[in-house]
């Protein structure tokens, strides 16, 4: 099971998170979010983590042209879409070399046949919980939603992860699962992330 550990704006919290190597750590440049990365961070500490950690630039509806040059700055080597952005979108993106993952808000249902036009641009789908913000709503869906699941597009499962979810996350079975996303759940403080809790989370999660 994959681990990204997303929403990080912390640089002594990024630094311990990055020890325990989980696969994707993510950087929100969504300046409403208040895990917006602004100038919290220098794009150094972000482009001199280790190589074997993906590192993800979290966008809403932003154009191309600032993503790459946020990319670059930063040396993301894989987006996160989290708004309305179009297959053609991320189309270019993804001839940009860049990884691309789309993400979808779940709420009574989900529509597969609506993502099916982003299947050839897509390295990975993320499921979150629908809500008044685009993300980090600490909510989870019912995740039997996706049990229906039969795109070739492997998937995140977001949306109010925490703890009190380890046990049931390592025995979960459904089709496309390839990883989950931790955010909120997993903070002291919006963007500031509990090492120690990440760590119980990946021993759980990595021995299953
Ligand atoms: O987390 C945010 O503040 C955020 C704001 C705007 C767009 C995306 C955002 N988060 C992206 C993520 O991948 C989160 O990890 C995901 O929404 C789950 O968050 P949470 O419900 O807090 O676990």
């Amino acid at each position: 099971m994959l681990v990204k550990v997303c929403g990080m704006r912390d640089a002594t919290a990024l630094t311990d998170v990055a020890k325990l190597e989980p696969d994707f750590l993510g950087f929100i440049f969504a300046p409403k979010s208040p895990r917006f990365v602004g100038e919290a961070l220098a794009a150094e500490q972000v482009r001199t983590l280790p190589p074997n950690i993906w590192k993800v630039g979290v966008f809403v509806n932003e154009s191309t042209e600032n993503i790459l040059a946020t990319a670059h700055r930063y040396g993301l080597a894989a987006v996160q879409l989290h708004g309305q952005e179009t297959p053609a979108q991320c189309e270019e993106l993804n001839e940009a070399g860049l990884l691309v993952m789309k993400a979808f808000s779940v709420g009574e249902k989900v529509d597969f046949d609506a993502l099916l036009p982003y299947v050839p641009y897509c390295d990975f789908f993320l499921f979150d919980t629908k809500g008044a913000a685009p993300g980090g709503n600490g909510a989870t869906f019912n995740w039997n939603l996706l049990s229906t699941y039969n795109l070739p597009v492997p998937y995140f499962l977001a949306g109010g992860l925490g703890l009190e979810h380890a046990a049931e996350l390592s025995a979960l079975n459904l089709p496309g699962l390839a990883g989950v996303d931790l955010n909120s759940g997993f903070e002291t403080a919006p963007g500031v992330k509990d090492a120690g809790r990440v760590a119980e989370m990946l021993k759980v999660l990595r021995a299953a």
